[in-house]
């Protein structure tokens, strides 16, 4: 007992001293840690934050301080957010963009980044931020093969042809000239030095981690042997190039899990096992996989939750075989009836959420590696604009992007019920913040 109060009694190394008192976040085994203390994500997906904060048309900077003090006040300690967009001519994709042809960037959008992590740190909230977009509401990789295939980005809301567009887009991973362009732009955010604090973005603990992509896919159902090599290949050699640039942030993928992994366990696996991948990531989506119909929930709704339950607890237990923490950093579901009418009730959603955040939190109690959750997406004071709740340039942004109707899984600022469960869950996993 006293060699063992003796080791407690040393010192911890300087790197671990250093990393305990950073602030950054870290992993410890299966579990991520900040300030010596272990760390849980009740986080919120925002992508559109960034655009809030531009000083241009765009920007709202008033409204994104209120969003920012809305969410901290529910608990929200972190919020998952789109980096760059590209400039494209599909209907579906936002509007401006940052990037308007290879190098050719909207500073004013950059800045509006660099405004929304100052006004994070502030509040003692952190950022995962994804650096491009397997789905074409950003431009995403479809636009850079526009850009290096000549290819017309493809707009699944107009081809209606999924299968196809993942399959087209994976070829952006095979792409030398895209590749390099998506590492000017890695390069440029992870060096990128905040205009309104001074610091640069690699020493800011605002900072949870970079994200390679939003829901990067091997491919389609389809994918061969090949296409998941090449994806694994894409997935350790970022990471890798992202850690050479950035010594002290986690690096994390944007899988969805099985969904996005060709429904295959040993590639979600496989592809989170380089050194470079710090945590894993996945996703969980019931409407959009087909699992429940919101308007028959009375027929679908115990299918749709037992298939959940399954796929909340198999990633968990995927992660425990990598052995590194997992993050739930999307789900989400439809209000009543699926309508996207701000006054419809959200009876099915908070029943939903309330089952996942039961499985995370009774998971993370028992010291599993879940390690938290973004729930998808916070709308806060954003509000549909039009009759059809299509989104058009000019209209407030919300959770829903524009591929989506405005009022699709957006949780808004009156959405009392919603918020509250989303309080309760981030009390529980702060109650689990215990000192390593
Ligand atoms: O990353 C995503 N996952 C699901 C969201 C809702 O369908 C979608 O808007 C987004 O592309």
């Amino acid at each position: 007992a006293a060699s063992l109060m003796l080791m407690h009694a040393l010192p911890m190394s300087t790197a671990a001293a250093n990393t305990a008192t950073s602030g950054f976040v870290t992993v410890n085994k299966t579990h991520f840690a900040k300030g010596g203390q272990r760390y849980y994500i009740a986080g919120a997906n925002f992508w559109y934050g960034a655009y809030l904060g531009a000083p241009s048309k765009v920007g709202d900077r008033g409204r994104l301080l209120k969003e920012l003090d809305t969410m901290k006040a529910a608990g929200i300690n972190n919020v998952r957010v789109l980096a760059v967009s590209e400039k494209t001519d599909m209907a579906s994709a936002v509007r401006p963009a940052t990037t308007a042809a290879p190098g050719q960037y909207d500073e004013q959008l950059l800045v509006g980044l660099d405004f929304m992590m100052a006004e994070l740190a502030k509040r003692d909230m952190t950022a995962v931020i994804y650096l491009n977009n397997f789905w074409q509401w950003s431009g995403g990789m479809t636009q850079y093969l526009n850009w290096f295939e000549g290819t017309k980005a493809l707009d699944p809301n107009v081809t209606k042809d999924y299968e196809d567009y993942m399959a087209k887009t994976a070829r952006f991973y095979r792409n030398p000239k895209a590749q390099a362009e998506y590492r000017n732009v890695i390069r440029k955010i992870v060096q990128r030095v905040n205009t309104v604090t001074g610091k640069p973005y690699a020493q800011d603990p605002a900072v949870m981690s970079w994200q390679l992509a939003n829901e990067p896919r091997p491919g389609n159902a389809s994918s061969t042997a090949e296409d998941k090599a090449v994806y694994v290949k894409w997935i350790a050699d970022t990471a890798a190039y992202i850690h050479s640039l950035d010594k002290n942030h986690l690096v994390s993928s944007g899988s969805e899990g099985l969904a996005g992994s060709a429904q295959d366990g040993e590639l979600f696996m496989k592809a989170h096992q380089s050194p470079h991948i710090d945590y894993l990531t996945y996703h969980l989506w019931p409407k959009n996989w087909g699992w429940i119909d919101s308007r028959n929930v009375a027929q679908t709704w115990d299918g749709a939750l037992e298939k959940s339950r399954h796929y909340l607890n198999v990633h968990i237990d995927y992660a425990k075989k990598v052995g590194k923490p997992i993050v739930l950093e999307e789900f989400g579901m439809d209000r009543d009836g699926a309508s996207f009418d701000i006054k419809a009730p959200t009876t099915v959603r908070d029943r939903f959420y309330g089952v996942v955040f039961d499985v995370v939190t009774t998971r993370a109690a028992k010291g599993d590696p879940i390690a938290g959750f973004n729930f998808w997406a916070w709308g806060g004071a954003g509000r549909a604009a039009n009759a059809d709740y299509w989104w058009k340039e000019g209209n407030d942004l919300m959770g829903d992007p524009p591929q989506e109707e405005q009022g699709l899984y957006s949780v808004f600022d009156s959405d009392a019920s919603t918020i509250a469960l989303i309080r309760a869950t981030a009390a529980k996993l702060k109650a689990l913040e215990v000192k390593q």
